[in-house]
């Protein structure tokens, strides 16, 4: 037998084509060439149970073997095989229509993967890599003939008659000049790492030496000996494709350690399994976080049929999940089309949808289970929990229950029970209920002060997500506002019909502004008298909740730019009815007056950590002269 012919497509030079727009993932290579050894592996075993095959299967697997000398890597498997006339048909005419097809529309396509699925050419993705490529191959069929086919990435081909003594297909690779990295044992070791680690038939890759019992010696101590053994790559049974009933949580966390190897043990996790109306298993793991939020993105790994495919998994799993770890393999997921169809795809929503339904399900039933180990673990999962609920209105509505509002004497409440626990002291007179919170309590710590002394709580807001999870919880909350503690005097904060009244005459009261203007000489300053509880501090500096929000938001690059270029302003509260503005007012010495109001001012500023560089030497050194 031998045959020559001319592979049917219009353009003489597909290859080179192929080859440079390729270039950058040339590495998948390795993963076609195996998965479809792979599939050739699970078709003969399928036409084995059906009856068609009745020949030992033997032990299916896959090898990959790499001979520096000779410069060419094999992928051996003994799967199925073909005879010659199907290499005719699978390799000549199906993948080369779909090379004609690529050729029309390689334009429109964004990269490797998107073409490589879309027109078949999983194959060819061989010539990204060898000169020549060649396939020896013996069918199962009865009666059938080894063949031979060789290419050398032009579009003629040779097919003759093959030397293969038992079923399945070797494909030589000639490799090409510019692709000897994949000689390397090590490289080629890291790629099937990466594709290959999980996949259902065993993949062999050289040997590697073991130690084995072998008897006592004559002190009856074991020994042992060294042995070759085949060095399969490959766990062919992942435990996301067992039943969670058959693993323990050892099982789990082994299987975390062995996807990530330097990390912390997880916090716990979920494992998925569907089949309708699409086909979705994995283990999904919650991280121990770490402050470096983007450098944990993209750990999720997508398989499709234990075949690895990307760590991109965006689209497919929520947003505010892009945290977790863990491994999704679905074979419903089209891999290789263009971003924009996936997030149209039907099936990849209703995905996002299932996974995030299976979260919400998870953390509603820790949280039910054992509140405390949720409490303990939410400085870890707070971030998740909160961007859920603000982003996903599905999650929202189950989180309304999980979600916890932690207060500064570290005590953690749903939303229901801080409402019931706050509504007494913090509704104002107009029946508003307003939540009071610190940002940083040190800094605060004097408003907090003030505040806990109404009796007010004060809820701890203090992680990247909070600016927007307040205002997403004043969208939620009925007839609620948030406040930060240092917004207002605690008088203030929430407004009550009980305000004292104030000692101050309306000249004195100006008498006061004038001062204090003078003193504290800052147009950024504006200095405003309020009659306040005598027990409040003389002077406060805040400002405005609004505005500072607003300022916040600016900082956070959302999308209020305009504030951020706003100069800060503060309001000085000075408190009429404290003893101090007395005798400031019955003070006769015009200068001590300016350094009495000055020297209450600075306090304000010190307390709230705004005190700095000449103002701060200033006012220790006027502080040593007034002792
Ligand atoms: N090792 C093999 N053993 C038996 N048949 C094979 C082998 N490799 C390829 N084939 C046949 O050649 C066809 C074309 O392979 P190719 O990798 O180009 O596309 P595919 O595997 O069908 O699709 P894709 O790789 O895009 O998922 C396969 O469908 C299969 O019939």
């Amino acid at each position: 037998m031998q045959e020559k012919g001319t592979i049917s497509i219009h353009t003489e030079n597909i290859f080179p084509i192929i080859k440079k727009f390729l270039y950058s993932d040339n590495e998948i290579f390795l993963r076609e060439l195996v998965s479809n050894g792979v599939d050739a592996t699970q078709k003969i075993k399928r036409l084995s149970s059906l009856g068609q095959y009745t020949g030992e299967l033997g032990q299916l697997q896959v090898e990959v073997a790499v001979d520096a000398d000779k410069k060419t890597i094999t992928i051996s498997d003994n799967g199925l095989g073909m005879t010659a006339d199907e290499i005719k048909k699978y390799i000549n005419q199906i993948a080369f229509s779909g090379a004609t097809e690529f050729m029309e529309k390689f334009k429109e396509a964004k990269d490797a993967n998107e073409i490589i699925g879309r027109f078949g050419l999983g194959f060819y993705s061989a010539f990204m890599v060898a000169d020549k490529v060649e396939i020896n191959t013996l069918s199962y069929q009865d009666g059938a003939e080894p063949a031979r086919w060789i290419c050398d990435g032009s579009t003629e081909f040779e097919i003759t008659e093959g030397s293969r003594e038992t079923r399945g297909t070797d494909i030589i690779l000639h490799v090409n000049a510019e692709s000897e990295e994949f000689l390397e044992k090590h490289r080629l070791q890291e790629i099937l790492d990466k594709y290959a680690k999980f996949l259902p038939v065993p993949v062999k890759f050289g040997t590697k030496t073991e130690s084995e019992p072998d008897g006592e010696d004559e002190e009856g101590k074991p020994k042992y000996k060294s042995v070759e053994v085949d060095n399969i790559i490959n766990d062919t049974n992942p435990i996301w494709t067992k039943s969670p009933n058959d693993l323990t949580d050892e099982d789990y966390l082994n299987f975390y350690k062995e996807l990530y190897p330097f990390s912390e043990d997880p916090l716990f996790w979920i494992h998925l399994n569907v089949d309708y109306p699409f086909n979705l298993t994995g283990v999904l793991y919650f991280p121990k976080l770490k402050n470096d939020y983007e450098f944990q993105r993209n750990k999720i790994k997508l398989y499709s049929r234990q075949v690895f495919i990307t760590d991109e998994v965006k689209d497919i799993v929520p947003e505010f999940l892009m945290l977790l770890h863990g491994v999704i393999d679905s074979p419903d997921i089209p891999l290789n089309v263009s971003r924009s169809f996936l997030q149209a795809d039907s099936n990849v929503k209703k995905i996002n949808s299932y996974i995030t339904k299976k979260v919400a399900d998870k953390l509603a039933e820790l949280f039910k289970a054992d509140r405390k180990a949720y409490e303990e673990k939410w400085n870890d999962i707070g971030l998740f929990v909160k961007y859920g609920y603000i982003s996903d209105e599905k999650f929202a509505e189950k989180a309304k229950d999980f979600v916890l509002l932690a207060n500064t004497a570290k005590e953690t409440f749903t939303l229901d029970e801080y409402k019931t626990k706050v509504t007494d002291l913090q509704t104002d007179k107009d029946g508003r209920l307003t939540y009071l919170y610190t940002n940083d309590p040190d800094k605060q710590d004097a408003f907090i002060q003030s505040a806990n002394k109404k009796g007010y709580d004060v809820l701890l807001m203090n992680s990247p997500i909070d600016t927007h999870f307040i205002s997403h919880l004043e969208q939620k909350l009925e007839n609620t506002s948030l406040k930060r503690v240092d917004a207002d005097v605690a008088d203030k904060l929430i407004k009550k019909d009980d305000a004292p009244e104030t000692v101050l005459t309306e000249d004195q009261t100006t008498q006061v502004k004038t001062i204090f203007d003078q003193a504290i000489n800052k147009p950024a300053y504006k200095v405003e008298l309020e009659s306040l509880n005598p027990e409040e501090l003389p002077v406060t500096v805040t400002m405005d909740e609004f505005m500072r929000r607003m300022k916040d938001m600016a900082a956070m690059g959302g999308g209020m730019g305009f504030y951020g270029q706003m100069p800060d302003n503060y309001k000085v509260v000075v408190n009429g009815n404290h003893k101090l503005i007395t005798r400031i007012l019955n003070e006769g010495d015009a200068e001590v007056q300016a350094k009495l109001a000055r020297q209450a001012f600075d306090l304000a500023l010190l307390s709230q950590g705004l005190l700095t560089g000449a103002d701060l030497t200033e006012f220790v050194t006027r502080s040593v002269n007034l002792i």
